[in-house]
This record gives structure tokens, sequence and C-alpha cells, in this order.
């Protein structure tokens, strides 16, 4: 008798253990959850937080392996006509930082079951080398699980964020797909937010005719720049450009020639000045740029290619007829940066000297460079 309760009491003592240790284990796996949706929550308040593209997309390499215990991210956006990666190549983005950041012409490259009233679904999947090359360009070696998750926004797929594991059962076609959907739609909000904000700046900032910058922009690039160049002892120079007798090519050819002429002047200039430099336009014919790290001397040079690039090769007219356009220019450097002026004035000064220099030039009978 004693033997039969003692032996139940054991048995007893053995659930009890076994509840308790699993019950344990259910509170583990509880706080393991609460942590991972803490870190999740903290990820989407950081995404939609972020102010630039640049930050986005940071933010998402560098979390999201993180938050989501991942090998690898990457990200794919549909860019036809490269609008988006240009721009933010002018708002200077640097794509070097983000190579995993890419870019494709069309959403059929991205892999997606696109049958037209049907939003495609994500992909999860073993890792294939080949068929999923597009997506992981530089896989991590033992890469063995991927789901690739469309972003979609109104209902078209403006990319796709493509996640791989080296745990072979982290992604199947079994799984349920909720959970990389619903952060699937957060980054693509996030996504199409950033990228309009950045479109309007750039709009902002641009010469819709030549899509060179306008004066607002180098107003404030030329401060800055200023600023910088007292700070770091380098020089800049200044040219202020003007077309010819613009009046008579619209006289003569039309406006329509008259603008593309002014469009085919920006890109001969562009085409002489380095990455650093900035062109803009600063209203009807006249165009400023600003050389970084450039003495008088230099400037000229650069100056004279331009003029030269302009003056050597006819335009051509729509009718195919060539005509001879010329530019003059007038060119100004800082090398004294008048410490007791705002930066402001300096950049008012450095101009107004460009365009001095620039009055003598057409005073001088037009197609040449004269220096301040
Ligand atoms: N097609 C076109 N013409 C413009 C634009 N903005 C300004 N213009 C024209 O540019 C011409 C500028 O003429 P002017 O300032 O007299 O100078 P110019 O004929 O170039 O003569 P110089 O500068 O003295 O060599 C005017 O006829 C303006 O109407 C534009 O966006 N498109």
């Amino acid at each position: 008798m004693h033997e039969q309760q003692g032996a139940s009491v054991r048995e007893l003592m053995a659930e009890n253990a076994a509840l308790r240790r699993q019950l344990a284990s259910l509170i583990d796996q509880a706080e393991s959850n609460h942590a991972i949706m803490m870190r999740h929550q903290a990820f989407d308040l950081d995404i939609v937080g972020a102010a630039s593209f640049q930050e986005l997309v940071a933010t998402i390499f560098r979390q999201l392996p993180i938050v989501s215990s991942l090998d690898i991210v990457t990200l794919s956006l549909v860019d036809a006509g490269a609008d988006i990666y240009t721009v933010m190549h002018k708002l200077d983005v640097d794509f070097e930082a983000l190579p995993n950041l890419l870019f494709h012409e069309h959403a059929e490259e991205l892999g997606f079951d696109l049958e037209p009233g049907r939003p495609p679904r994500p992909r999860l999947l073993p890792y294939h080398p080949v068929s999923h090359g597009m997506a992981f360009p530089q896989p991590p070696a033992g890469l063995a699980s991927v789901a690739l998750v469309p972003l979609i926004r109104n209902r078209r797929v403006i990319g796709s964020l493509n996640l791989g594991s080296r745990d072979p059962g982290r992604f199947t076609p079994l799984l349920g797909t909720d959970f990389v959907e619903h952060m699937g739609s957060i980054i693509a909000i996030c996504l199409e937010n950033v990228i309009s904000n950045e479109m309007l700046k750039y709009i902002g900032l641009t010469d819709a005719l030549t899509g060179v910058y306008n004066r607002r922009y180098m107003d404030r690039r030329l401060a800055e720049e200023i600023a910088r160049a007292r700070r770091q002892s380098y020089r800049i120079a200044c040219m202020y450009i003007d077309v010819d007798h613009f009046k008579q090519v619209n006289d003569s050819h039309g406006h329509q020639a008259g603008d593309d002429v002014l469009r085919e002047v920006a890109a001969r200039i562009k085409a002489e000045l380095r990455m650093s430099d900035a062109l803009g336009r600063f209203g009807g014919e006249e165009f400023v740029v600003l050389l970084i790290d450039a003495d008088l001397d230099s400037a000229g040079i650069v100056a004279q290619r331009i003029r030269a690039s302009v003056a050597d090769q006819p335009f051509l007219l729509p009718e195919g007829k060539g005509l001879p356009v010329t530019v003059s220019i007038g060119v100004a450097a800082l090398d004294d940066f008048e410490r007791s002026h705002t930066v402001e004035e300096v950049a008012q000064e450095l101009v107004a000297q460009a365009d001095g220099a620039l009055y003598e030039a057409k005073q001088n009978g037009r197609n040449q460079v004269v220096a301040a």
C-alpha cells in the first residue's frame, strides 16, 4: 500500500517537473518572441522615420539581417529608364556603400508570377545559384534558402526584398508568408515615400529644360562649398557662361530651336567638367559652373575647352542644317577667403567677378574667355 502511494507520488512529482520544464520553455519562447517583436517594432519605426533614400536603404541593410537573423538581405528596385538611379546619383547617394541595392529595368526580371489582376506572392524556396543569381549577385557561402518578397504599391510591383539564410529550413514553400508580406508592405510604403520626396527635392533643384541645376541649388551649393573650402583650404573657381547672340537663334530659327541649342550647350559644358564640379542654369542663356579645387589658371583651361567644344562643332538644326554657336566665358577664382565676410557675401562676390569678366569677354568681341 505504502509502496503504491510512493510510486504515484514519484509519478506526480516527475509529471510536475516535466510540466515546470515545459512551462519554463514556453516562457522562454514567449520572452524570445517578445524580444523579436520589439526588435521588429524598433526596425519599423527606424525605417518609417528615415529621412532620405540613402538612410532608408542603409537602415534596411544594416538592421534587417540582425533583427531577422538573416545571412543576407538585398533589395531589387524596378527602375525603367534609370530615372531613380539618375536622380539619386545627382542627389549624391553613395551607391558604393550600398552594394546590395540592385536596379532592374522591368518588373518581369524579378521572377514573380505577374498575372494581371492577381498580386504576386512571396516565394520561399531553396537557394539556387542560377535562378537566384539576379537577387543575390554576391551570395554568402552556404546560402541555403531564400525568400523573394514582392514590393507592391498601387497594384504595381516596385521591387523585391530578397532575404537569404544558411538554414535550409528557414524559408520553405510550406511556410506561411504573412510575416514577410507585412515586412514587404512596410518597406514598399517607405521606399515609395522617400523616392517621391527625393524626386520632389530634385525637381526643386534642377532646371526643367536642360536638366542641370537651377539657380536656387547653385546659390546653396556655392555657400556650402565656400564654407568647406575655408575649412579645408582648397581653392574654388567659378565660370559665368553666356551664349552669344542667342536672341538671333530664337528670332531666326524659332523658340524650339533655341531650346534645343540651350540643351546642347548644357551637355557640351557638362562633358568638359569633373564629377565634383557643379553646373547650373542661371536663367535665359546663362550658365554658371562651380569648380572645386581649381585655381584661376586651371579654371581658364577648362573654360577654353568649353568654348572650343561649343564653337568647333556646329549645332544640328531639326531640318539638318548646321548652326554655328559660340559662348563667352568669364572666370574668377577664390584664393583669399575673406574670413571677415559671410560665405553668402563671398559667394556673391565670386559670381559678380565672373560676371564682370564675362562682360569684358562680350565687349572684346565674344567667343572668348576672360579671367578676372
Ligand atoms: N529658346 C529660349 N530662349 C530663351 C530662354 N530664356 C531666355 N531666352 C531668350 O534668350 C535671349 C537672350 O538675349 P539677350 O540677353 O539679348 O542676349 P544675346 O542675344 O544672347 O546677346 P549677347 O549675350 O549680347 O551675345 C532672349 O531672346 C530671350 O528671349 C529659353 O528658355 N528658351
